[in-house]
């Protein structure tokens, strides 16, 4: 972890502010890109886990592609200079005037999640005089075994058409004339650790491409999205998140002949990368003998414990003393649930002491907000240091 080495240095800066290692973004890209080769798949990022400029240029210098999920994101990657043909555009509710705007790009794919929002692209492409490539996101009904809060596979979700509606729509679908069918999409959930999960969604790949193609639909690609979950409770035995074995499993169980396979990893390529250093107001002990420390962080920096309940791992950088106090760690906004985590053992925790909450580079900085007026967090790269 980069912050505990350069702790001093660290100190200067206004707080809290995400610290990123550049140069770990650039060896998980370079694994990504190792071992995606083997098989010649293609990597987009989903640049709604972290949408830093600084982040998103070394990211393009990798070659990868952009999975996009509203018309400012597709914006972003298009201004950051992705090359439009290597965007995909997911997303369950979109507007006419980002559609129209991903029309105008010609994009890889719009990744359409509804019957009706496959009329729609093929209304506005007829109007803007194209014909627009895109992708069926088919909800495959799997259990990810994640957080119930980040899976978006199983029936009863909003994402994606059911398997069962497309075979339905089939004939409607090939007949409209200004959508092109190039893909099938899907995507099960996010910050999956039980790697198995993804043979069953190969297998039923399988079936629905092979089905789909038996009543004349013509593929040139599966993307079968993003999910590779990180290792947030010890951050250090695994910096860089396990491509090969998802890699291996997908090429192991995936039949699909020889069609182009993609994937959209968000938090595999940039979670571990980031840190958001914040620092210690005040220590308190409430009536029940709680020991808070009040950090200058917040939710608005970094919402996923206080929406999901999810796990960040936080160290005190800057002091060396042992303790065996426990520590419930709260920040500034006016919610009760803001809290980053209870009951941490911390080295002994003063005012003025900076501490890092680990693997905060995905879905950190990109779901701030600006709740109580906070301002919004600044960036530290390791590389500009
Ligand atoms: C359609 C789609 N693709 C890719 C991703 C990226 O997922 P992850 O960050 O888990 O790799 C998401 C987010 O879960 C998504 O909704």
């Amino acid at each position: 972890m980069l912050s505990r080495h350069i702790a001093s240095k660290l100190r200067g800066f206004e707080t809290p502010f995400y610290l990123y290692d550049t140069a770990l973004l650039r060896q998980t890209l370079e694994s990504v890109v190792y071992e995606s080769n083997k098989y010649g798949y293609k990597v987009h990022y989903a640049i709604k886990a972290n949408y830093d400029d600084h982040l998103l240029a070394i990211i393009r210098e990798y070659g990868l592609g952009i999975d996009c999920a509203s018309g400012n994101e597709l914006r972003k990657a298009v201004e950051a200079g992705f090359d439009p043909r290597g965007i995909v555009y997911a997303g369950v509710g979109k507007r006419d005037k980002e559609l129209r705007y991903a029309i105008s790009q010609g994009i890889l794919a719009i990744n359409c999640e509804s019957i009706e929002e496959l009329e729609v692209v093929d209304a506005l492409s007829a109007e803007a005089g194209a014909v627009t490539d895109v992708a069926l996101r088919i909800n495959p009904d799997i259990d990810p075994r994640t957080n119930h809060c980040i899976d978006t596979g199983q029936a009863d979700s909003k994402f994606g058409i059911s398997y069962e509606e497309v075979l339905e729509h089939a004939a409607r679908i090939k007949s409209l004339t200004h959508v092109n069918v190039v893909g099938v999409h899907l995507h099960i959930g996010s910050q999956i650790r039980e790697l198995h999960v993804f043979e069953n969604m190969c297998r039923k790949v399988n079936v629905i491409v092979r089905n789909l193609e038996g009543l004349g639909f013509s593929f040139r690609f599966v993307d079968v999205g993003g999910g590779l979950g990180v290792n947030y409770d010890v951050p250090e035995n695994e910096p860089i998140p396990n491509f090969a074995s998802l890699f291996s499993i997908v090429h192991n169980h995936l039949d699909i002949g020889g069609k182009e396979v993609h994937f959209e990893f968000g938090r595999s390529i940039v979670a571990e990368c980031g840190e958001l250093i914040t620092r210690v107001l005040f220590n308190k002990t409430t009536a029940t003998g709680r020991k808070l420390a009040i950090v200058d962080a917040s939710m608005t920096e970094l919402i996923r414990p206080a929406l999901y309940g999810s796990y960040h791992n936080i160290e005190n950088i800057t002091s060396e003393e042992e303790t065996s106090d426990k520590y419930t760690v709260v920040g500034t906004a006016c919610e009760s649930t803001d809290v980053f985590d209870e009951n941490v053992s911390l080295r002994r925790t003063r005012r003025g002491d900076l501490l890092s909450i680990k693997s905060a580079g995905a879905y950190g900085m990109s779901m701030a907000s600006r709740y109580n007026l906070h301002d919004l967090p600044g960036a530290v790269y390791s590389d500009e240091l």
